[in-house]
């Protein structure tokens, strides 16, 4: 039997040694020798359970789910180290390239993968400090990666934020549990969330939401007829939204002033997720000691639950701000207030912060011989009547921006319902123009502009 661990924004899939369940089947490489075949990589069962047993950053290895028996049949044998990739060091891999003077870096890993797929081949492995990861940078073999996702499809554990859940009793939430735990919540979660019907129920709400955004627009303004700050505004906005459908009250971001519990969820969500970059990829010496990042992050994340505890506690207790959402988990599924405060913070903090362009698959997408012209805007290549002809796999694959499968965002409906709503309101009042110099994008959990967008917002008369 063998494991497959999940898949990254950066199609990476980030492993233990089990990732070669998937390696042994989809090994396809580009520049180096015939003997590297995909069916040659594989591992045995026994050399698999010893490497996982050594494993030094163990709980990867329960972050994994098993491809059954009627996988493809295996044909040779080779270990999980003949998969080529940059060499590292023991214990930390990479790490030291990444942290050297002018050395690689992290918030430009998409661009290091994409070096690293020309020299490697189509899929490589790197270690990179506790990470582990198998990138695969050709849309064929990760259409495959994802056809052999099972009911309980793994995605990466976001290791510190696991950690800081089991230090404080807390329910590993949607995002970062896996197998039957993760499928229990996904199933409750599933029932209001991706029901078309569920989330038309709060158009008219949203509607509002977006009217008070595009007059938050209208009056942030400079002469310019820039908005100065505007992803923060777009943070209030998705906050809002999101907190609209899940308390059924408005939270109070979008004022002049936000208000007090607004400001300082907003403060603390930027925190949380600033700190766990580094936490992401250092070597987590946190787990054994407090380091000042940890304390910093952990301080982020207690102000989080607090406040999530006091919305849904508020939300419970006051039948007047009663919403149908939390009462459902409360009433319907039995879940205690602790497991609901966990789910609800988590889907506060992914819908805010997979807000602006989320950029996955950055290396295949950049790659003219799949997408003809990759740098240039080119919506109509997307339309079915478009003359450009693009293979279907490739084509499905590059729509991935809600993630796949059983796992896909659960977010989606609303996220889609919150933009549509948004995009034509202010596309109604402002003409929008963009007069600086291209943005490039960074890696800061998710991928982000590296500069202010400063659109122009122009008032249609
Ligand atoms: C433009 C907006 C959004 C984008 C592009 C986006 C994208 C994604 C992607 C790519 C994933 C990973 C899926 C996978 O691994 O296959 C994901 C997961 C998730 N998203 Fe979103 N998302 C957005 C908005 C939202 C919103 C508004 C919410 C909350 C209401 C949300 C909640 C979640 C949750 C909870 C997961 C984890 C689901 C699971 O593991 O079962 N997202 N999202």
């Amino acid at each position: 039997m063998f494991q497959v661990i999940k898949i990254s924004s950066q199609t990476a899939i980030h492993q233990t040694d089990a990732t070669l369940g998937i390696v042994k089947r989809y090994w396809t490489p580009k520049k180096i020798t015939s003997e590297h075949t995909l069916q040659n990589l594989i591992l045995a069962d026994d050399q698999l359970s010893r490497h996982t047993s050594q494993c030094p950053v163990r709980d990867y290895v329960s972050q994994v789910t098993q491809i059954t028996e009627d996988s493809t049949p295996m044909v040779k044998i080779l270990p999980f180290s003949k998969v080529p990739g940059p060499r590292g060091l023991p214990v930390i891999g990479t790490l030291f390239e990444y942290l050297k003077k002018d050395g690689l870096k992290f918030n430009k890993m998409f661009e290091v993968y994409r070096q690293r797929a020309l020299e490697y081949g189509n899929i490589f492995k790197e270690r990179v400090g506790p990470m582990h990861h198998v990138v695969i940078s050709c849309p064929v073999e990760y259409s495959k990666v994802i056809n052999a996702e099972g009911k309980y499809p793994v995605r990466i554990q976001m290791l510190p934020i696991a950690h800081y859940r089991k230090l404080r009793g807390l329910d590993l939430g949607l995002v970062n549990a896996q197998g039957e735990e993760w499928y229990k919540t996904r199933t409750i979660v599933s029932k209001k969330m991706l029901k078309l019907s569920e989330v038309l129920r709060f158009s008219e709400e949203m509607g509002q939401v977006a009217d008070d955004f595009v007059t938050r627009l209208d009056t942030a303004t400079n002469s310019l007829g820039e908005v100065p700050g505007l992803e923060y505004e777009l943070f209030k906005w998705t906050l809002e939204s999101i907190g609209t459908f899940l308390f059924e009250e408005r939270i109070g971001c979008l004022g002049d002033k936000p208000t007090p519990i607004a400001h300082s969820f907003l403060e603390n969500v930027e925190g949380f997720f600033r700190t766990l970059q580094p936490l992401l990829f250092d070597v987590p010496v946190y787990r054994v000691w407090p380091t000042d990042t940890w304390r910093q992050f952990e301080h982020y994340a207690d102000n989080i639950m607090s406040i999530g505890t006091f919305l849904v506690h508020k939300s419970l207790e006051e039948s007047a701000s009663s919403s149908a959402f939390i009462n459902y988990l409360a009433n319907d599924c039995h879940m205690a207030t602790q497991e609901i405060t966990g789910l609800v913070v988590d889907l506060l903090s992914a819908a805010v912060e997979t807000n602006h362009i989320q950029a996955n698959l950055y290396g295949m997408y950049h790659d003219s011989s799949l997408f003809p012209k990759p740098e240039s805007f080119l919506p109509e290549r997307w339309m079915k009547t478009s003359d450009v002809q693009m293979d279907p796999i490739v084509k499905s694959t590059s729509q991935l921006v809600w993630g796949h499968g059983a796992r896909m965002c659960i977010g989606r409906r609303i996220a889609e319902q919150e933009m549509h709503i948004v995009l034509s309101k202010i596309v109604e009042k402002f003409q929008l123009s963009y007069q600086h110099d291209d943005l490039e994008p960074v890696l800061s959990t998710m991928m982000v502009p590296d500069r202010p967008v400063k659109i122009k917002f122009t008032a249609r008369h």
